[in-house]
């Protein structure tokens, strides 16, 4: 539980970005934020809220599996406008801490002297996504621990693996996972990237039933094709069954899904390129339209045993940040709306 690489959202950052308007109250105004790092756990554990919000501005996963980067730049934009959205009986700022985010600067300026098409460098940048996920689990481990559900905002995918196993240590048991993606991210386990947080998970224990929500025909491997129909653990649909072919219905599917993950804790896994062109790592000009990803995020997070929620892969450049900033923001506080109601 060190969080060496936590950096707090202090008070005066809060108030630079919140821009107050009289006569109404802003997010910013009423979410809570913590002064010093010092006994960290305790302090989540006795502040009066139920969500910890925590960024992970990194793109060394995406790197590390030959893709674009850019989703470092997500939680900034994120937080610039959750700020700054009205806080009322709907948003339940109160009920937020605003932790901050994990500083992975140093191996995002350590990654590009990584050398990707070489076998050897390769492996070599890989391990620096080792080092991220031990920090990960860790946050989300404390957090967790502390009685208190993640809101974690990526970062890549890679950040799967770090927020299953921390979830799982957390409740001694492990736990399952409900992913909206076009790409299963259960490839080989190869040294870790943002493609295989998933695999890397259910192959140590943390994870259990992973269902993975409109997946890309596309993009599925023969291997993989073998193995999500061959282990009783994994489960999924295809975008082009429910949303093309509509051989599947969407909301008989959401109902399956949860068949399949619900009896347990679970995290909720929202990747970005899952969605009709929002810039991600790998966007698509064909997925879910964001009225749908956010019926996804309230239907799961109505749930008791919904453990946290991740949304990653976004990877707005200067003119998008605004627009991501706001699609993640609907997606936050449509997750605390849902979750809010189960207490
Ligand atoms: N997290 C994303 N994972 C995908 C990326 C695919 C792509 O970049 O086209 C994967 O590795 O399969």
């Amino acid at each position: 539980m060190c969080m060496d690489k936590l950096v707090l959202l202090t008070n005066t950052t809060l108030e630079l970005l919140t821009k107050t308007r009289s006569g109404e109250t802003k997010f910013g105004e009423h979410c809570k934020v913590l002064a010093s790092t010092n006994e960290i756990y305790d302090n989540i554990k006795n502040l009066d809220v139920n969500y910890v919000i925590l960024g992970i501005p990194e793109d060394v996963g995406v790197y590390a599996n030959l893709g674009n980067t850019g989703t470092s730049k997500a939680f900034e934009a994120t937080i610039k406008v959750l700020l700054n959205i009205q806080s009322n009986p709907f948003t339940h700022a109160d009920k937020v801490l605003v932790l901050g985010h994990l500083d992975f600067s140093e191996e995002i300026m350590a990654m590009p002297a990584f050398d990707r098409e070489n076998p050897k460098e390769l492996k070599k940048l890989r391990r620096l996504v080792d080092q991220i996920d031990k920090e990960v689990s860790d946050a989300i481990y404390t957090i967790v621990k502390a009685g208190k559900t993640p809101i974690i905002i990526g970062g890549g995918h890679n950040n799967a693996y770090g927020n299953i196993k921390g979830a799982s240590l957390a409740l001694n048991q492990s736990v399952n996972a409900l992913n909206l993606d076009a790409h299963t991210d259960f490839r080989a386990l190869e040294g870790r990237h943002s493609g295989n947080g998933f695999s890397y998970a259910y192959a140590e224990g943390f994870l259990d039933k992973y269902f993975m929500f409109g997946l890309h025909e596309n993009y599925i491997s023969n291997a993989i094709y073998d193995s999500l129909n061959s282990k009783k653990a994994l489960n999924y649909n295809t975008f082009e069954d429910l949303e093309v072919r509509k051989s599947l219905s969407f909301k008989n599917e959401l109902k399956r899904a949860l068949e399949h993950i619900g009896k347990k804790p679970f995290g909720i896994e929202i990747d970005c390129d899952a969605i009709k062109n929002i810039p991600s790592s790998a966007k698509t000009p064909s997925g879910f339209s964001v009225e749908k990803a956010r019926q996804v995020i309230h239907f799961f997070g109505k749930h008791k045993n919904a453990t946290y929620l991740h949304i990653c892969e976004a990877a707005p450049k200067k003119k998008q940040a605004t627009t991501v900033g706001k699609l993640i923001t609907y997606f936050i506080t449509d997750f605390i709306n849902a979750n809010t109601k189960n207490e």
